[in-house]
């Protein structure tokens, strides 16, 4: 249940275990820990307690008030580090400041107040230590004291005593200290600085950790774990001291340089290629947005086929040319079960058979439970045997697209950081590095060539490419080229890769990104195909067409002049082949007329007809100053090409088919100079979606799975839109929250293109003011729907209870027809019962008469019932304003005989006729 605050789960102050006579209760329950971090933006909160008190819980610390033990002074200190902590390393990882950790501070503090005390400067790298340094200090000050400073000083050096330990953590600017406040309680980080046989522990205490660390990393240069940490007083063995505290010294620094491609085969991370999985899912994704942009460049509806084929090692060592060995000592392979582990699980297992075998004995029903069990253990020792069995896979993505030039396949797949798209236009790709990525990821894991086939758009030939890419030297290495005959006149690109991965696991990522570019694209076909090694986990789907209206391919644009930078001016200015300063601002950037061309000259002190490859550096600086400082029209969005609202509507519709859904298209913002379009959809209800805010974030029409929580769309949805204003219930509705963004700069964080910043005011605004316009549309029709829910809710309720209401009410009259009958009271009886109204009285004889029956009642109920329906809707259609004119039928009719319609259907908007087949 967690830490209680009570005392009865605890150990006495003695230190004396004690036995709980009671479990521990709710209302004992600890309060969540405050977990302070140890982060320079500093955060303490006040939290009220019991009688009012107060509490400080620190959230964020950096600093503390530190007292230094056996010098009896204490300063104010930064914490630098958190190093240790006895009860979990997690606290040390996260930097965690509790109470007892051990942490680093800031020595320059405490050096400064030991000089100044005792006119010696400690951690000096001297040969001969403090007392050197202390004699070479006071050498250089003796002269510039008086008598009485020196004497005073010399007293005090007298018993004056400092560590070596102490002495050294000095020489490199940082103490070791423990925590002695509670920083979650009192809101300050404050403690001792460790000194003595304390230190000691410590010390041996991280060294064996740090050894620890190094033999999980595999390093084969352990230490041997020091023991008899505390009772030992000597300091620790010098190599023991240099690898916790000394910092390293440098090995004779050999300057290197590396190509892109190695660096990015190093930092696979940023590029979106973390583990086999992930890499799967990235390269397939690469891949297909390059498709969709190839495609899209030339108004083609993209049709593009991804096929992922499971290959097994024994499969790729194959198509490597590389031998498949039977394995000589199996105990040396990972997958080998020891006899340890061998014995455990057959224990395990004859342990259950034994159950298995007990209950149905009880039962009596023989021994077919033991024997599926028995088959179980074997299946699943079987799969754990295929699991072990490393799988590859060989993605292929094939398109219709513009396909590539022969001679640019090497240069475009075969160099990290060349593309086609780094223009001033929308495109999905950005860095040029995307489909490199891949071709890297598989010659580091399988080492196999990529595969391209390409042909543009009326060529009779094929182009046919082998490569891979040398990453040390950032160059395609061609295996194999040919010029093949295309006699279907088919145009676009194959790009066939095999790399390590990991389905299991990726592939509910890799689905829904299909699933969600299908909804940002209706307009394009995707077939995806995955076969398995086995042919009963192989799947097939196509995410069919739904629209042939694609949105307008974008334009590039020119450089914005709020947006350019000095290298940006100077490249252009080197580039252009306008021979006036006036034609080249006028024409190699945006928003920029030739009049005001003229005028920014003239500011920048220039003669228009300058020529700007003669533009000097501190002119270019000036222009530079100046753009950044003049007024221009923002970029029109123009040049964009969002999805639309009738496609995005039109996807998901498609994919998810909601119950209700609203679409918006804001007006172009800007950024940076760079115009950006957001369109948002918020559905309610539909197929294979969550209860609660289902969040589906798009880029330039891209979808993006990873990262969600620092993405502007997903904060946006979850913290600055107020759903229950719109009658939505955002923990129980079924809503999907749909946001596109698309510009020629979308602030991505992250070569993988993963998630967009979340500190753009601007697209903030932009993104909220389009979910709040859907919601807007919303609120009407989900109010519609919630009055017609509690309604029929209503309805049934009260239909549940008519047959029970009847008896009742039947039996009462029964009663009062019988006691009237009744001739046993008398006349004067008689004279004292009430007089019944008619209309009661009536009621009464009917039932005399056998005329109100129980299910005559029932019936009038339920007439009732039906009515109030009929009488609320009537008071909808008054307030609304509708008037209650009768309703006339209406029908299409065919213009011409041609067509023969067969049987009407009447529904409450229309009547449907069926078309015949002629
Ligand atoms: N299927 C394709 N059809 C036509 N050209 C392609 C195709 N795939 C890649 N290219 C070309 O190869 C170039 C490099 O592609 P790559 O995926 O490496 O980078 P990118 O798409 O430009 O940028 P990003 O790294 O952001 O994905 C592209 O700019 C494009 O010109």
């Amino acid at each position: 249940m967690g830490i209680s605050r009570d005392s009865l789960h605890k150990r006495r102050a003695t230190g004396g275990k004690q036995k709980p006579w009671r479990k521990k209760r709710k209302y004992e329950l600890g309060r969540q820990a405050a977990m302070t971090k140890l982060s320079s933006n500093v955060c303490v909160r006040r939290v009220r307690v019991r009688g009012g008190n107060s509490k400080f819980r620190a959230l964020r610390l950096d600093h503390g008030n530190f007292s230094w033990g056996s010098e009896a002074v204490t300063r104010k200190v930064r914490i630098l580090d958190v190093s240790y902590n006895a009860s979990n390393n997690e606290l040390v990882r996260t930097q965690t400041l509790v109470k007892s950790a051990i942490i680093q501070v800031d020595a320059a503090p405490f050096k400064q107040w030991y000089q100044q005390h005792y006119g010696l400067e400690v951690g000096q790298k001297r040969k001969g230590g403090a007392a050197a340094a202390a004699a070479a200090a006071a050498e250089g000050e003796a002269a510039a004291q008086s008598n009485h400073v020196k004497r005073k000083l010399k007293q005090r050096n007298q018993g004056r005593k400092l560590d070596q330990l102490m002495d050294d953590q000095f020489a490199t600017g940082r103490l070791y200290a423990a925590i002695s406040s509670r920083p979650g309680q009192c809101g300050r980080a404050d403690g001792y600085i460790l000194e003595g046989r304390e230190l000691e522990f410590y010390v041996k205490k991280m060294q064996k950790k740090k050894g620890k660390g190094i033999a999980a990393s595999g390093s084969s240069q352990r230490q041997p774990a020091p023991t008899d940490a505390v009772c030992r007083p000597s300091p620790p063995p010098a190599a023991a001291w240099t690898a916790v505290m000394a910092p390293k010294a440098p090995k004779g620094d050999v300057l290197q340089q590396k190509s892109p491609a190695e660096f990015f085969a190093d930092n696979r991370t940023i590029a979106g290629f973390d583990n086999p999985g992930k890499c799967l899912y990235t390269t397939i994704r690469e891949l297909v947005e390059n498709a969709l942009d190839a495609a899209e460049s030339i108004s083609t509806l993209p049709e593009i086929d991804i096929t992922v084929e499971e290959i097994s090692q024994s499969r790729l060592n194959r198509l490597r040319g590389v031998t498949n060995h039977d394995r000589i000592d199996e105990e040396l392979y990972q997958d080998f079960e020891t006899a340890g582990a061998k014995q455990k699980r057959l224990a395990k297992e004859a342990k259950e058979l034994e159950k298995l075998e007990k209950q149905a004995a009880k039962r009596g029903d023989g021994s077919a439970a033991v024997d599926a069990k028995k088959k179980e253990f074997e299946v699943k020792r079987a799969a754990q045997a295929a699991k072990a069995e490393k799988v590859f896979f060989k993605v292929t993505v094939r398109d219709n697209g513009m396909g590539m030039s022969h001679k640019d396949i090497p240069e475009m797949l075969g160099r990290v950081l060349s593309g086609t798209k780094y223009g001033v236009k929308q495109t999905r790709g950005k860095f040029g590095l995307g489909a490199k990525m891949a071709l890297i990821w598989s010659k580091m894991s399988t080492g196999l060539p990529i595969e391209v086939t390409s042909a543009r758009r009326g060529s009779a030939q094929r182009s046919y490419y082998k490569l891979d890419l040398d990453i040390q030297r950032n160059q395609p290495n061609v295996h194999e080229q040919k010029l093949l005959d295309n006699p279907g006149g088919w145009h676009g690109a194959e790009l066939s890769v095999v790399i390590a991965g990991n389905w299991t696991y990726y592939r509910a990522k890799a689905l829904k990104y299909l699933q969600q570019i299908a909804v940002i694209t209706p307009y394009s076909q995707f077939k995806f195909l995955f076969k398995a090694e086995d042919e009963k986990s192989s799947l097939a789907i196509t995410f069919a067409r739904r629209t042939t209206t694609m949105p307008q391919p974008p334009q590039a644009v020119k450089h914005h002049p709020a947006a350019v930078d000095l290298e940006l001016i100077k490249r252009l200015a080197g580039a252009t082949p306008c021979t006036t300063l006036v034609a080249f601002l006028s024409k190699e950037f945006d928003c920029v007329s030739r009049d005001y061309a003229e005028k920014i000259s003239l500011e920048m002190r220039c003669d228009p007809h300058t020529s700007p490859a003669e533009l000097t550096p501190k002119q270019i600086v000036a222009m530079h100053d100046l753009l950044h400082q003049l007024r221009f029209a923002n970029p029109d969005g123009n040049h964009l090409s969002p999805a639309g609202e009738y496609n995005l509507r039109l996807g998901i519709m498609k994919e998810l088919r909601p119950e209700m859904v609203a679409t918006h298209q804001g007006g172009a913002g800007v950024h940076e100079g760079h115009a950006f379009i957001v369109e948002a959809a918020v559905s309610v209800g539909g197929r294979n979606i969550k209860p609660g805010l289902n969040i589906y974030r798009f880029a330039n029409r891209i979808p993006l799975l990873f990262e969600g929580g620092s993405d502007v769309i997903t904060r946006t949805a979850l913290k600055r839109i107020n759903w229950s204003t719109y009658k939505i219930n955002q923990s129980s509705d079924k809503v999907g929250v749909f946001v596109s963004l698309v510009s020629t700069k979308i602030p991505f964080k992250g070569a993988g293109k993963e998630y967009i910043a979340d500190d753009v005011e601007e697209i903030q605004a932009a993104v909220r003011a389009a979910i709040q316009q859907c919601c807007v549309q919303l609120k009407s029709k989900i109010a519609r729907q919630q009055a017609a829910r509690e309604q029929k809710l209503r309805k049934k309720n009260l239909t549940k209870y008519i047959p029970n209401v009847a008896a009742a009410v039947y039996t009462v009259l029964q009663a009062v027809a019988k006691r009237r009958d009744d001739a046993a009271g008398g006349a004067a009886a008689a004279a004292k019962r009430r007089r019944l109204e008619p209309d009661q009285a009536l009621v009464v004889a009917g039932v005399r008469s056998g005329e109100v029956t129980e299910a005559a009642l029932v019936a009038k109920l339920q007439e009732h019932v039906e009515q109030i329906d009929v009488d609320m809707a009537l008071e909808y259609q008054l307030q609304q304003g509708i008037a209650d004119t009768a309703k006339v039928d209406a029908c299409l009719m065919p213009v011409s005989a041609r067509h023969d319609y067969g049987p009407e259907m009447h529904c409450a908007v229309g009547v449907i006729r069926r078309l015949q087949e002629p």
